[in-house]
């Protein structure tokens, strides 16, 4: 890289538009969307898709909802001219989905576009030509006048063939390719000249697209060049005015959200941001911002995972597993303050009030992904994140003091084994802990008795490495009667049962905290069909258990 790369890259200077308006608006409704996904993002891909995948493609975009589908450079290929012939002559097009298609402004390949097209209910032909001066004089070798010809012989041209099939519903759009590298004066005046051509009226308007062909600036510099052309362009009630931001810098999402405060009315993109380059704009992103914000995208992704695989499969490319909205890990939180955060939000968000769960934009459920996903444990998960796994998957509700000493547990199992902690790894690490008991003597059966002063007594078998025992022992409750009956001084320190998921042999757990001898302190629990044997087997295990929690664990 250069030390000082000014005059490599001169800085880009922005359109003057001092009393700008579109940073005080604020978004209402969802443009009109263009899928260029059959035509940008097929243009971009080292093996452009064959004619099935497009059908394929297509349908898998009426059922997301677009309704103007940018379908092929009908002129450029064999392929895509076949591919429009399928749809119209299929009759594969819905009535309410309009076609649209490209051309260069050139005699021959307009007149194969309209050959295409022959038969179709209602079609855009889009008409493009770039007009910035890199391209102006590398390009083409014409001068300002030179592109505007250009545009205005192909605007000439189109409307002539439009008049040869008048059966077809006719939209023009125009693109002054490259706007927004173009000087403002000159993209005002081409587009006044096209404009004037064609003669659009607000019941017939005409598609006036403004392309960041390449990205070249930040987002409210596009906006300021939207905002200034709009508020100069004649006959503007009957223009529809549309963007198409690339995405070089990264921030094509950012450039359509402002585009539109400025005045675009449309935006043409691809799913996931395929097309030229770094990608056209993204429409499931920006479809699901504005979902996010509280307003109808108009664009149905409610089942992301499996529009993501057909993407994926059609382009034979990955979406980032990072991916706004549609990547793998996106509703997936590894990290433990903000899976402590994400699991007390789910439990507090009621089902009819507005989304405040921390760190999750939207209910991950409104696009098809399931709250399984949201949270995982590695090496930086804390508590929170344990706890909920175990609760969703085992249907535990761990007190505070096991789920502190288990995500120490957790941590160091990590660590060793270097890889993420699956649900059932971690049940197993709460089973070898707590459920497991270390001892050589097991519980066999217990009675309970009544005692006329409403006290109870209790009688253990036990079966040891010695043979068979009894402890008996009374007290106010099951469990200070089993203290009582123990031989060795026992403080039972916080003891807690729940019902577990019916269908499963142990309908109820019980989790206990004891003091042992010497400051000695054990967690245990066990799981059974009946409560009492629970809670019984429960203290027994944690009489000689190795889990034991330190004093600073204990005060966390
Ligand atoms: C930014 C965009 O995405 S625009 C869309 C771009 N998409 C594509 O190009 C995909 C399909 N294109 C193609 O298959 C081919 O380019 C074709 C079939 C259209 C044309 O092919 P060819 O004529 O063989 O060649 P090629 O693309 O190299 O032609 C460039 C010529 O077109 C001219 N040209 C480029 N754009 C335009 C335009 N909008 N209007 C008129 N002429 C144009 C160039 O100046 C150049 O002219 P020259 O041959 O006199 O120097
Ligand atoms: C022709 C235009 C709309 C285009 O594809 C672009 O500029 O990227």
């Amino acid at each position: 890289m250069l030390p000082f790369p000014t005059h490599r890259y001169p800085t880009f200077q922005p359109w003057p538009l001092p009393d700008r308006q579109w940073p005080s608006r604020q978004q209402t409704h969802a443009p009109i969307w263009l899928s260029t996904d059959l035509r940008d993002g097929n243009q971009a891909l080292a093996e452009p898709l064959t004619v099935e995948q497009k059908l394929h493609f297509f349908d898998v975009l009426v059922q997301c909802g677009f309704k103007e589908i940018e379908v092929a450079f009908p002129a450029a290929s064999q392929t895509d001219f076949d591919f429009v012939r399928r749809l119209i002559e299929d009759g594969r097009v819905p009535d309410d989905v309009t076609l649209q298609v490209i051309t260069q402004s050139r005699v021959d390949l307009i007149a194969r576009t309209f050959d295409a097209l022959r038969g179709a209910r209602r079609a855009i032909v889009h008409l493009y030509n770039a007009t910035a001066p890199a391209w102006r004089e590398m390009v083409f070798g014409l001068d300002v006048a030179g592109v505007t010809q250009l545009a205005v012989d192909g605007c000439r041209l189109i409307r002539k063939h439009a008049q040869q099939q008048p059966d077809t519903e006719w939209v023009f759009q125009y693109s002054p390719e490259t706007f927004s590298a173009t000087e403002a004066e000159v993209a005002l005046s081409v587009c006044t000249a096209v404009i004037d051509c064609w003669g659009p009226t607000p019941s017939k308007p005409m598609i006036l697209n403004l392309p960041a062909t390449v990205e070249m600036s930040t987002p409210n510099t596009y906006a300021d060049q939207i905002e200034w052309l709009s508020r100069r362009l004649p006959h503007r009630d009957s223009l529809i005015l549309s963007v198409h931001p690339h995405n070089d810098r990264g921030s094509a999402v950012a450039a359509a959200e402002l585009a539109m405060l400025a005045g675009a009315e449309r935006v043409e993109g691809c799913l996931f941001g395929n097309g030229e380059r770094t990608g056209n704009v993204d429409l499931v992103t920006l479809a699901l911002n504005l979902y996010s914000q509280g307003l109808a995208p108009g664009l149905d992704f409610s089942d992301i995972d499996t529009l993501r695989r057909q993407v994926e499969d059609f382009l034979q490319l990955p979406v980032h597993p990072r991916h706004p909205y549609a990547g793998e890990l996106v509703y997936t939180a590894f990290s433990g303050s903000h899976q402590d955060a994400i699991r007390k939000g789910l439990a507090q968000q009621k089902a009819d009030e507005p989304w405040r769960v921390p760190y999750l934009p939207i209910d991950p459920a409104d696009v098809g992904r399931s709250y399984e996903a949201v949270i995982r444990v590695n090496s930086q998960s804390g508590k929170g994140g344990i706890s909920w796994l175990l609760e969703r998957h085992y249907g535990l509700r761990l007190p505070r003091a096991f789920q502190t000493d288990l995500s120490h547990r957790a941590q160091l199992a990590a660590d060793s084994d270097g890889k993420e902690l699956e649900p059932i790894r971690l049940y197993a690490l709460f089973e070898a802990a707590y459920l497991t008991p270390a001892n050589n003597w097991r519980y066999q059966a217990h009675s309970l008795s009544n005692t006329a002063n409403g006290a109870v007594t209790l009688e253990v078998q036990l079966l040891t490495a010695n043979g068979p025992c009894t402890l008996r022992g009374s007290g106010q409750g099951l469990i200070s009667a089993l203290l009582d009956a123990l031989p060795q001084a026992v403080q039972v320190l916080d003891y807690q049962e729940h019902a577990l998921a019916s269908g499963s042999d142990a309908c109820a757990i019980c989790y206990v905290e004891l003091m042992l001898a010497a400051g000695k302190r054990v967690l245990a629990a066990a799981t059974d069909a009946d409560v009492e044997r629970a809670a019984l087997r429960a203290v027994l295990a944690g009489l000689t258990t190795t889990p034991t929690i330190t004093s600073a664990e204990a005060a966390a």
